[in-house]
């Protein structure tokens, strides 16, 4: 049965001109813009010849130089790796310390001893940081800052990375007393029926909340500067819309299609079946689409709320997301751990042993999630890249790191590889296929004319 959401048919007008791609023109401007207040260099985004906008270099690149660091627009931690990983809910950076890291895992993992009092005692104290592993103090964390709404939800590695949240989205989508949202019964039951279904409408919910949450700084400030003028009149519809438009260009840049039309077909659902299966995510899109304006609708922004746009913000990450990783530092622990001499090693490992064999063969799990990165999602694919999204040493945040993989020359298109460039022209396809394109790089045009 078609789901019919009345939003969409009373804003078809305003959906239509939130989805219409920018025009060349606003694509350099917002760039621009974007280089010179992130301080990017050595990169420009601009329209290619064959499939939209994709990025160049403008200098010489040499291989494994830092072609890019992208700041995220909104991310998220997978609601499942919550338990293993502590990170900052702004910048994605673990804190606390490598006591708390292992302690909370523990803990929420009720991967203490049932049999061990005096094990259990000491995961007690890890967890309070009363007791101090040896060496721990060569891996200091920032410490844990709570959200300024109250939520024990989200933490924070500064004051300025939770004020930074708070004004962006957290603000509306916290399920503490100080929160914004319209109820925080209906938020709650968003978020859980998000953790049973998919957490990508969270990423969602937080690109709607961070467009709403920009509307009305931009109408704050409009209606200042109206009072300033001494002008009574409210701003007209029409105004409001174009503020909107403001709020959502960041999002506008994505390239966008409806979830429901471009998630993949998982293996065990048979072509047969694929359109009842694009229906049900229709539904299920639906059916979060309503918690969620239990939880935040905003009558001014009430096109944000139609199913057009939600089902394009959650294909816009189906189809540009990056993994979002940040290694442990509790991996560097234990290996430094294991490379201390042998008889100080003995002595350390009496302490640190018991965690590592509670912790088992996870013990040293990323922070894992999706995000959606400005400039990393206008590069396009080619099966033969000449760069990569590959986390360095000293890469500790969220960012995207991208890396030349082969000398790149100015002017050059900068291309990454959306799937396993190792396979066979026919594998890749078929992987493509689930990004919507068959792809003419310059090897599989190669490879198949060497077939024929
Ligand atoms: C992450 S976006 C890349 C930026 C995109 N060109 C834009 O204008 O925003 C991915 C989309 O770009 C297009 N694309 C990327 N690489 C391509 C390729 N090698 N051949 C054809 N289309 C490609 C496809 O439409 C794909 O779904």
């Amino acid at each position: 049965m078609e789901v019919v959401c009345p939003i969409d048919a009373q804003f078809a007008h305003e959906i239509s001109l939130l989805l219409e791609p920018p025009s060349p023109l606003q694509v350099q401007e917002y760039f621009d813009q974007l280089a010179t207040t992130k301080h990017f260099d050595g990169i420009q985004v601009k329209p290619t010849n064959d499939y939209g906008k994709g990025v160049y270099a403008d200098m010489d690149f040499e291989e494994e130089d830092l072609v890019l660091k992208d700041q995220m627009l909104v991310g998220m931690q997978h609601s499942s790796n919550k338990i293993d990983c502590l990170v900052c809910g702004c910048c994605f950076r673990f804190i606390g310390s490598i006591e708390i890291q292992i302690g909370r895992k523990l803990y929420l993992q009720g991967l203490g001893s049932p049999k061990d009092d005096s094990f259990n005692e000491k995961l007690e104290l890890l967890m309070h940081e009363k007791l101090e592993l040896p060496h721990s103090k060569k891996f200091p964390l920032p410490g844990v800052i709570n959200c300024p709404g109250g939520c024990k939800e989200v933490y924070y590695c500064s004051k300025s990375c939770a004020q930074a949240d708070w004004d962006f989205c957290h603000s509306l989508l916290c399920t503490g007393e100080g929160s914004k949202s319209l109820s925080n019964k209906a938020l709650s039951k968003f978020i859980q029926h998000a953790n049973e279904t998919n957490d990508i409408f969270i990423l969602a919910a937080k690109a709607i909340s961070c467009t709403i949450l920009k509307y009305r700084k931009l109408k704050a400030a409009c209606d200042k500067e109206k009072q300033k003028e001494k002008e009574k009149n409210h701003l007209s519809h029409v105004h409001n819309f174009s503020l909107l438009l403001k709020g959502w260009e960041p999002l506008s840049m994505g390239y966008k299609r409806r979830w429901w039309d471009c998630i993949a077909l998982p293996d065990d659902v048979d072509v047969s079946d694929e359109a009842s299966f694009r229906m049900q995510i229709k539904h299920l899109a639906f059916e979060s689409l309503e918690l969620l304006k239990a939880a935040i609708l905003d009558e001014e922004c009430l096109p944000l709320f139609s199913l057009e746009i939600y089902g394009n913000i959650i294909g816009m990450y189906e189809l540009n997301n990056l993994d979002l990783v940040v290694a442990s530092p509790v991996e560097d622990y234990f290996l430094y751990i294991d490379d201390l001499l042998e008889a100080e090693k003995k002595e350390v490992d009496e302490t640190t042993q018991p965690f590592l064999d509670a912790l088992g063969e996870h013990y040293s799990v990323c922070c894992q999630g999706t995000a959606f990165y400005p400039i990393q999602s206008c590069m396009n694919h080619s099966c033969s890249p000449n760069a990569k999204a590959f986390k360095r040493e000293e890469d500790k945040d969220g960012q995207a790191t991208i890396l030349a993989c082969k000398p790149i020359t100015k002017g050059q298109e900068v291309t990454i590889s959306y799937i396993d460039e190792d396979l066979e022209l026919e594998e890749r396809r078929a992987l493509l296929a689930d990004y919507g394109f068959i792809c003419k790089c310059a090897r599989c045009v190669e490879e198949e004319a060497a077939q024929n």
